[in-house]
């Protein structure tokens, strides 16, 4: 309040996609509101700001693993760290948007949990013409992972990327919350176990 200690919440984002899905274009759009076409980092980069979301006071941490050579082998303790995940993958790149299900399978099996919030974010929406995954698809994937979905352009706007970060803030704030404010998360608790028994069910008979 007015005059009062501010709380800021931290909130540890970690991006991840195969491949070049533009990561760190992503958390430069979002830090800088530019985009910048090339980089060559080859080491990890954390990216600092806050944000007010809902009324909360947001202190956002950011980290972009340099993904040229295969994922990163200490990738399990940088999931350990996070709160919550950007998965991206590229509209024109088939083999970024195949590989989503095991970056995101890993994911669920560190946190130990169903419930990881996570937004699947399609990027490169501007390369219409060299399109290799359609919308339909990526929005399957995303209902299949339990994650939200959202495809833009880091290289067309910055809106696209601030409301996807936000997005995901929303989430990570949605599951730190205590119980009773939680209904919709224990809802998605129900339909994520309720697809998970029919899914071994039918794999059992
Ligand atoms: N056309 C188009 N190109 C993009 C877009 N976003 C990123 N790129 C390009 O895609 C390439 C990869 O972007 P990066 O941000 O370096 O990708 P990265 O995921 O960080 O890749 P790693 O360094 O391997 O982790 C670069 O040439 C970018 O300019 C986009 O929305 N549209």
């Amino acid at each position: 309040g007015a005059g009062g200690a501010s709380t800021m919440l931290p909130v540890k984002v970690l991006v991840l996609g195969a491949g070049d899905t533009g990561k760190t274009a992503l958390c430069v759009r979002f830090i800088t509101k530019r985009f910048i076409g090339e980089y060559d980092h080859k080491r990890e980069m954390t990216y600092r700001c806050s944000r007010t979301v809902d009324h909360e006071d947001v202190d956002l941490e950011i980290l972009d693993l340099p993904c040229k050579d295969g994922v990163p082998a200490s990738l399990e303790s940088y999931i350990c760290w996070a709160d919550g995940f950007l998965l991206l993958y590229s509209i024109t790149q088939r083999l970024t948007f195949t590989e989503v299900p095991r970056l995101k399978a890993l994911i669920d099996k560190t946190k130990h949990s169903l419930i990881v919030p996570t937004v699947l974010v399609a990027n490169k929406a501007d390369l219409e013409v060299g399109r290799k995954v359609t919308t339909e698809e990526g929005g399957r994937l995303a209902k299949d992972l339990r994650c939200s979905f959202t495809e833009l352009s880091v290289a067309e706007a910055a809106s696209g990327v601030e409301a996807a970060v936000l997005q995901l803030i929303r989430l990570v704030l949605d599951q730190q919350r205590p119980l009773p404010d939680r209904r919709s998360y224990m809802l998605t608790v129900r339909h994520a176990l309720t697809r998970k028994l029919t899914r071994s069910k039918t794999m059992q008979w």
